[in-house]
């Protein structure tokens, strides 16, 4: 009958003087426009003819009279036809095959139902345009070098671990340039592309100076080295590389404080002691004020990963206060009397010819990088890296380093920008491996300067202080800038921190005016070398991606926007024999929960068993309010599709992953999808920094990214190192200006054909054309969202979420993102909802089915039960919601947080909703 149906309208056969009039009803029972065009648009309600036709609104169930009415002289309907087409905005071209087409074709080949049927999912889309492509040359980056770690001073046994235990024999760009860096104990900031190594550019050279000390430290000697990253998964992930980096030396003792655990176990940690911690900035700041055992006195390095989102994730705070920390425990630890007293009774060997004793000055003879020199010193090495760097990481940069060295791995750049030798600042300059610096010879020349223990005490004060001058409290760093040679200071006999520091900084300012007028211009020079180019870095503000990532963008209509997402996680996930993986950016937790168990319940099919009762009964509900509901819904339609069980293989893993999860879930979540073979993880932007999933071969940016930066991290989970990836960013066709947003920084997209993506959905749903099949799937996902008061709550949180969230965007993709330009209802639509929330809240009062459930609180009484017990408190109307209201902005708000409860005593009732 379809195909009957097909030949009757769409051919071209019929004779070119037959209208529409000479037909019988039956023939055109299904068609509601006679052919002029070769295309047919059936329609229970012409709503687009309303205003071009002059339409009454008495168009339900009467697709005759409407036909009857479209078919007007041939002519006329023809330009009809073609301001259909413009009204339904439909202009878009893609080889031939655009949404239009698609609504076209599964208008012809619907069941015949009474009264007519169109698929309000390809009704009145916007059309999609085609971007061309602007000339832009990317930036990019040689990730390996051809050098080997063996090439590098270091301990043969690291060489071999990392062969061994890593299976990493080649250096990375980014490596080969920090390490040797590092190594002389150099502040050091890194920039370099996502997924280049730069962990290992740290890890290992900290590692290799912390195995050098002499004699060897154990888990007892304190905590040499702080690691801060901005989120729990990336500290994990670290701890697990130091891990393994330790393996040959096994007196180094890593530990990890990243939040969720419990603080008594973290105490235990920390009073066991540990060399090497590695934590979130929250936690460890935690730490410093709750826990004694938690002291930095003997650190000697401090490394900031992702150091521009340490800064604008709002933790600047707890990164100044770490620094603070680090500075003070230091300072207090030079005045540590027990020290001096142990000093006294010490022979020592040079002044007595005596045998050799076991403390720390005799094993300073056998260190071998000057960065194991730091770690016996009250020095402190600073290392910030990152892929992308903002003025606020230059700001820092100015406060917590000293005579730092720049490194840029990006082609063109290249640089290694080191402020105390200028003449290294070119592209493609690359420092020999172990070559001198001058501050390598300055700290050569301060240590034969070091007549005794106290007199290295009183310098290294004297250099702490130099360096950004302390910081004033724990939200404003001061920098000073001076930078006076190291001398081998008086002794002071003064027990307080002011008089000692007036007679440093009188030997200062003496010292100061003797080198100033031969150094101040070289000094001057110095300085600069490393601002210019960090200064150029940011302000060109253009980024780097790997070139190993294929990065192209979706133009999908909003309501498409769900059975996409289904049809790209089939097409990658399912239909891919090898098994892909792949990673979905959403831009809120409440749409990462909803959206992972929904596409879980309906592709999978696991929770459908569950619900099917409630689908029933829901089903038979809609059918027996048939008449409210909006007859361009697909429910009809959809009823034939309603599957039992599994769309695809239950094999496809679904994850979700956001801050606002159980730190155990959050960790299982990520070491289980690192584990998985194919899957798709869903998540918000707490997975976009620094984690390493192995075999991510697409990311999606489903909801587009607040910055061009969260951009290159969100698609820097792909073609890492060696491996090869695929990006796609799916826009609204209202923001397309955004890849022109993305163009301006040298990141180039490709525009990839929207509607062919649908063709997945097919393999899936047993359907014979991808329409149906997009139908039948956009069915299942609105039956599913709807069979319950719960599933709708979800539903809705989640398209407010998003919507809240889309009126936020920063300032500049505003104009690019507008929430203005949002269609409420269609967006409805890519939430499953067959309505805005707004309108299904006023539904939901009319419909048992979807009533809350009265509370069984004891303490609760409504009115009936307060008409038999009078005088019980009544629960005051709203309260409730307030409280839901402020536990789910505190919900969202908590996105990035440490994972701690707050000291206070906490209400049960957040507990429970952690849960
Ligand atoms: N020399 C090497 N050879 C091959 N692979 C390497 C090498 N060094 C590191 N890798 C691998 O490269 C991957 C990415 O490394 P890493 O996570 O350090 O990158 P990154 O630069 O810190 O990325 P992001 O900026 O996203 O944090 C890891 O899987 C790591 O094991």
């Amino acid at each position: 009958m379809d195909d009957l149906q097909l030949n009757i309208t769409v051919s071209k056969k019929v004779p070119k003087k037959q209208t529409a009039h000479n037909k019988s009803a039956k023939e055109f029972k299904f068609v509601s426009k006679p052919e002029f065009t070769g295309k047919t648009i059936a329609r229970k309600r012409p709503q687009n003819l309303i205003h071009q036709q002059g339409y009454g609104k008495k168009h339900d169930g009467e697709p005759q009279t409407k036909v009857a009415k479209v078919a007007e002289p041939q002519e006329k309907s023809s330009e009809t036809s073609s301001n259909l087409r413009d009204l339904s905005e439909n202009k878009g071209k893609f080889h031939g095959k655009n949404y239009q087409h698609l609504s076209d074709d599964i208008q012809l080949k619907q069941k015949p139902r009474s009264g007519g049927w169109i698929s309000s999912l390809f009704k009145n889309n916007p059309g999609v345009p085609r971007l061309g492509q602007r000339a832009v040359k990317p930036l990019v980056e040689k990730v390996f070098t051809g050098k080997n770690f063996s090439d590098l001073d270091i301990h043969p046994h690291c060489v071999a671990n990392l062969q061994q235990n890593l299976n990493l024999k080649e250096m990375m760009t980014v490596q080969q340039k920090a390490i040797p860096v590092i190594l002389q104990g150099r502040d050091v900031l890194i920039r370099s592309q996502t997924g280049s190594g730069k962990t290992l550019s740290y890890a290992l050279p900290i590692i290799e100076g912390l195995q050098a000390i002499r004699p060897k430290i154990n888990r007892h000697d304190g905590i040499r080295v702080v690691i801060v990253v901005p989120t729990r998964e990336l500290a994990v992930q670290t701890y697990e590389l130091l891990i393994k980096l330790v393996k040959p030396f096994t007196w180094l003792v890593p530990g990890l404080l990243s939040g969720g655990q419990k603080r008594k176990s973290e105490k235990a940690i920390l009073r066991k002691g540990l060399n090497v911690l590695v934590g979130t900035p929250g936690r460890i700041n935690d730490h410093l004020r709750h826990t004694q055992s938690l002291n930095f006195c003997k650190t000697g390095c401090l490394v900031l990963d992702e150091a521009d989102r340490l800064l604008d994730m709002g933790y600047e705070k707890d990164v100044a206060a770490i620094v603070k920390a680090i500075e003070d425990h230091k300072k207090n630890a030079a005045y540590d009397p027990m020290a001096l007293v142990k000093k006294t009774f010490i022979k020592n060997p040079d002044d007595e010819g005596g045998e050799e004793v076991p403390d720390e000055k005799s094993g300073e003879e056998k260190y071998k990088h000057h960065l194991t020199e730091i770690f016996l010193s009250k020095e402190r090495q600073t290392i910030l890296l990152s892929a992308t760097l903002t003025k606020a990481v230059e700001n820092l940069a100015g406060i917590t380093m000293v005579d730092p060295v720049f490194i840029d791995t990006s082609e063109g750049r290249a640089v290694i920008a080191d402020s105390l030798n200028p003449k290294l600042d070119k592209p493609g300059s690359v420092m020999k491996v172990g070559e001198p610096t001058k501050k390598k010879e300055k700290i050569v020349k301060d240590e034969s300067m070091d007549e005794d223990d106290e007199s290295t005490a009183t310098k290294e004060v004297e250099k702490e202080k130099k360096r950004g001058d302390l910081i004033t409290d724990g939200t404003k760093l001061n920098k000073k800038k001076s930078k006076v040679p190291a001398t081998a200071a008086e002794d002071s006999d003064s027990d307080s921190d002011y008089e000692y520091f007036k007679v440093q900084k009188e030997l200062e300012t003496k010292k100061g005016t003797v080198d100033m007028d031969t150094d101040e211009e070289e000094e001057h020079q110095k300085v600069n070398t490393f601002n210019d180019a960090l200064k150029s870095a940011i302000q060109e503000d253009e980024l780097v991606l790997p070139s190993s990532v294929n990065q192209t963008f979706m133009v999908v209509p909003m309501k498409l926007r769900l059975v996409t997402l289904c049809a790209l996680i089939v097409e990658h996930c399912v239909n891919n024999k090898k098994g892909g993986k792949m990673i979905v950016f959403m831009a809120t937790l409440e749409m990462v929960d909803y959206h992972s168990e929904l596409i879980e319940t309906v592709l999978t099919g696991e929770k459908v068993k569950v619900k099917k009762k409630d689908n029933k009964k829901s089903k038979k509900k809609k059918s027996d309010d048939q008449s409210d509901e909006d007859s361009s819904s697909d429910s009809d339609f959809a009823a034939d599709y309603q599957q039992e069980g599994s769309l695809v293989p239950v094999e496809l893993e679904m994850f979700s992953l956001h801050g606002s999860m159980p730190h155990e879930r959050r960790m299982e979540v990520f070491k289980q999808f690192r584990l998985a073979k194919r899957g798709v993880l869903i998540c918000t932007d707490v997975a976009a920094r620094g984690i390493d999933v192995p075999r991510v071969d697409l990311v999606l940016q489903y909801c587009a990214p607040a910055s061009a930066t969260d951009y290159v991290h969100r698609v820097g989970r792909t073609g890492r190192a060696t491996a090869v990836g695929a990006a796609v960013l799916m826009l609204l066709p209202s923001e397309t200006d955004f890849v022109r947003y993305l163009e301006e920084k040298r990141i180039r997209l490709r525009q990839s054909d929207e509607s062919s993506a649908l063709d997945a959905l097919r393999s899936v749903a047993v359907a014979t054309t991808t329409p149906r099949a997009a139908v039948a799937v956009q069915a299942r996902l609105e039956a599913t969202a709807h069979s319950n008061r719960d599933w709708l709550a979800r539903a809705s949180r989640a398209y407010t979420s998003w919507v809240r969230f889309y009126s936020g965007y920063p300032r500049d993709v505003r104009e690019h993102l507008d929430a203005r330009k949002l269609h409420l209802g269609h967006a409805a639509k890519a939430f499953a909802l067959r309505d805005t929330p707004a309108a299904l809240a006023k539904r939901t009062k009319n419909d048992p089915e979807l009533q809350k459930e009265k509370p069984k609180n004891r303490l609760t009484v409504h009115e009936e039960e307060e008409k038999k017990r009078p005088g019980f408190p009544r629960v005051k109307v709203g309260s409730l919601a307030k409280l839901t209201n402020k536990q789910s902005s505190m919900h969202t708000a908590s996105e990035f947080d440490s994972g701690l409860e707050p000291v206070e005593h906490q209400p049960k009732r957040n507990k429970k909703k952690n849960k």
